[in-house]
C-alpha cells in the first residue's frame, strides 16, 4: 500500500513511455523508489562510468510511510496548546512578520566554561540563524565578554547599561531593531522578563530560535512531530523557572495536564513512525542496497553533494541553517553501475541544547546503519576544523548512546570529504590534514574519484565483489545473477558463441551458492 502510494505520486509528471519502463524496472526490485528519469551531467567527462541513471527515494515524505499502516493520526494543531508555546516561546505569532533584529553573542572570556569555538565563529553562526528565517534580518551584531553566562540576570548592572545605550544610539541614528536574539542555548523565564523590561523588546533565545527555524522546514510528519516534541523541554524548563524564581504558577493544573498527555502521544506517535521505519530498513537491508549516509556540520552541502552525486533534480540546496529536517534516500550509480542509496541528513550544529537534539537522533539512526558514511566539510570555512570536531564528536556519542557501537563497527568506515573548493584561491591548494577527497558540488570538480573512493570502500565494507563470469547464452545461471547479483553488463564471449560474459558486483556468499549451485552441482 506504502509503495504503490508513494510510486504513484512520484509518476506524476511522466510520460506513459516513462511510466512503462518504470513499471517494468522497478517493480519488486527497488521497495519504495520514486521516479527514475535519464540527465546528463553538465560535465559529463567528469564522470567516467557513471551515465546519470538514477532514482529517489524519500522516505518520510509520506504519510502512509512515515506512520506505517493503519496507523492513528495525532492532530498537532491544539489552541490551548499554542496559546502555551506561544507564550514560553514569545515569537510564534510574530514569525511571518518582518524583523530587524539586535544579535548579541555573549562569551566566556576565560576559564573552564569558555566555550570551544571562537566568539567571532559563534556571531557568524547566530546571525546565519537569523538569516535563516525569511523576512528576519540582522540589523546589528556584538559580542559581549562575560565572566560567567550563568548569572540570574545574565549580565552585571555595568554591562547592561552599555548595552542599553547601544540600543538606544542604534534607535537614534534611524536603525529599527524590533527584537533581540541573545545567542545563548536557553534564557530563563526569569531572564527573558527582565531583560524584555529593561529593553523594552522581545528577546529570544538560540532554542527558541531554532524552534522558528525547525517549525518551518519541517515537511514530514516525522520531522513536524519531532519538532513539536523539542518544544516540550523547553516549555517545561521555562515553566519550572517561574515557580521556582517567583512562586507563581505559570501553567494551570489543566495546562500541564495538556502538556503531559500531548508528550505522551507525541511519545507514542514517534515510536510507531520508528518502528515502520526500522521494517523498511530492514527491507531495504533484505533487497540488499548498499547505503551511504552523508552526513556534516549544517551548511556543508550535503544535499549538494548528493544532488551532484545522483543527479536527482528534485533536491534543493538552501543557503540556510537545517534547510533539511528530513532522512532522504536517493538512488544513485557507482562507476562499477552497483545502485546504492545515499541518505541525506539533518545537519549538525554546536551549542544547541540537548533537549532539542534528543528529538532528531533517532532520525539519524538510518545513517549511524549506514555501510559508508561521507563526512561533508566545507573547507571553505574558516572554522571548519572546530566544526569537524564537533560533529565526530557528536557521531561518536550518538553511537554510543543508541548502541549501535555494538554491532556496528565505529567509525572506521567514514570518508572525510572536503567540500566548496571552488572557494579556495586557485593557486596551490593543499588538502587540509584528515580530509581525503577535496570537491566542489558546485562546479562537480572531484566527484569521480570520490565515487571511486565510495565504490572501494562499500565492497570492502560489504564483502562484494566485482567478477567477470561465462555462462551459457539464455541459460538459468544468468537469470540467477540478475536475481542474486547486481548485473552491470554483458556481452557475448568472443571465443564461444554459445556462451557470453557477465560482469556483476556480488557478495562473497552469493558467490559461494552460485557455484555450489551451478559449478560443483554440474560436476557432480
Ligand atoms: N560555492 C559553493 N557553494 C556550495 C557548494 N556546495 C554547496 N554550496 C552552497 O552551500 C549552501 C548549503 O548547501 P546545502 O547542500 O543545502 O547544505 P546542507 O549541508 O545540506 O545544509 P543543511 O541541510 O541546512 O544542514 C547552498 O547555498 C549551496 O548552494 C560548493 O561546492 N561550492
Ligand atoms: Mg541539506
Amino acid at each position: 500500500m506504502a509503495t504503490s502510494l508513494m510510486v504513484r505520486q512520484c509518476l506524476r509528471g511522466t510520460t506513459p513511455i516513462m511510466r512503462g519502463m518504470f513499471w517494468s524496472r522497478t517493480i519488486g526490485k527497488l521497495e519504495g523508489v520514486s521516479a527514475s528519469l535519464r540527465c546528463k551531467y553538465t560535465d559529463a567527462s567528469k564522470f567516467k562510468g557513471f551515465k546519470g541513471k538514477h532514482k529517489a527515494m524519500a522516505f518520510g515524505d509520506d504519510e502512509e510511510q512515515d506512520r506505517g499502516p493503519g496507523s492513528e493520526r495525532f492532530d498537532l494543531e491544539d489552541a490551548e496548546y499554542d496559546a502555551v508555546v506561544n507564550s514560553a516561546m514569545r515569537v510564534q505569532k510574530r514569525l511571518q512578520n518582518e524583523q530587524n533584529v539586535l544579535v548579541i553573542q555573549p562569551y566566556v572570556k576565560w576559564g573552564p566554561k569558555k566555550s570551544g569555538s571562537q566568539p567571532e565563529y559563534q556571531l557568524q553562526e547566530a546571525e546565519a540563524l537569523v538569516r535563516s528565517l525569511p523576512k528576519w534580518r540582522v540589523e546589528h551584531s556584538l559580542k559581549v565578554p562575560l565572566e560567567s553566562l550563568e548569572k540570574k540576570q545574565l549580565f552585571g548592572a555595568g554591562k547592561l547599561e552599555e548595552l542599553k545605550t547601544i540600543l538606544s544610539d542604534l534607535q537614534t541614528s534611524g536603525k529599527l531593531i524590533t527584537c533581540i536574539f541573545i545567542s545563548k542555548g536557553t534564557l530563563t523565564l526569569g531572564q527573558k522578563q527582565f531583560l524584555e523590561q529593561q529593553f523594552k523588546l522581545p528577546v529570544m533565545d538560540r532554542y527558541s530560535v531554532v524552534i522558528q527555524i525547525l517549525r518551518l522546514h519541517a515537511i514530514s510528519t516525522e520531522a513536524k512531530l519531532q519538532v513539536a516534541m523539542a518544544e516540550i523541554p523547553y516549555i517545561w524548563s521555562q515553566m519550572k523557572d517561574q515557580e521556582g524564581s517567583k512562586g507563581r504558577i505559570y501553567l494551570t493544573e489543566s495546562q500541564k495536564q495538556m502538556l503531559r498527555l500531548r508528550e505522551r502521544k507525541l511519545k507514542n506517535e514517534l515510536a510507531t513512525i520508528r518502528s515502520h521505519r526500522e521494517l523498511l530498513r530492514n527491507k531495504r537491508k533484505q533487497k540488499a542496497y548498499p547505503i551511504v549516509a552523508v552526513v556534516g556540520y549544517t551548511n556543508a552541502g550535503k544535499t549538494s553533494l548528493i544532488k551532484a552525486l545522483t543527479e536527482e533534480k528534485s533536491l534543493e540546496p538552501k543557503d540556510q541553517l537545517f534547510a533539511t529536517l528530513d532522512v532522504t534516500a536517493h538512488a544513485g550509480l557507482l562507476p562499477c553501475k552497483l545502485e546504492v542509496l545515499f541518505m541525506d541528513t539533518v545537519g549538525f550544529m554546536a551549542d544547541i541544547p540537548t533537549g532539542l537534539i534528543e528529538c532528531f537522533v533517532a532520525t539519524l539512526e538510518d545513517a549511524m546503519l549506514a555501510d559508508v558514511i561521507v563526512h561533508v566539510q566545507d573547507v571553505s570555512h574558516e572554522n571548519f576544523l572546530q566544526q569537524k570536531k564537533h560533529v565526530e564528536t557528536t557521531l561518536a556519542s550518538l553511537l554510543k548512546s543508541s548502541g549501535v557501537a555494538q554491532s556496528h563497527p565505529p567509525l572506521d568506515n567514514v570518508i572525510n570529504v572536503g567540500n566548496k573548493v571552488d572557494l579556495l584561491a586557485t593557486q596551490g591548494i593543499k588538502t587540509p590534514t584528515g580530509i581525503q577527497h577535496l570537491v566542489s558540488s558546485k562546479t562537480l570538480h572531484g566527484m569521480h574519484e570520490l565515487l571511486e573512493e565510495i565504490e572501494r570502500k562499500i565492497l570492502e565494507v560489504t564483502g562484494r565483489r566485482k567478477i567477470i563470469i561465462r555462462v551459457p547464452m539464455g541459460g538459468s545461471e544468468v537469470a540467477w545473477l540478475y536475481k542474486n547479483a547486481a548485473v552491470t553488463e554483458t556481452a557475448a564471449d568472443p571465443e564461444d558463441s554459445q556462451r557470453m560474459l557477465v560482469s556483476a558486483v556480488i557478495t562473497e556468499a552469493k558467490l559461494q551458492q552460485f557455484r555450489h549451485q551451478f559449478v560443483i552441482s554440474r560436476k557432480g
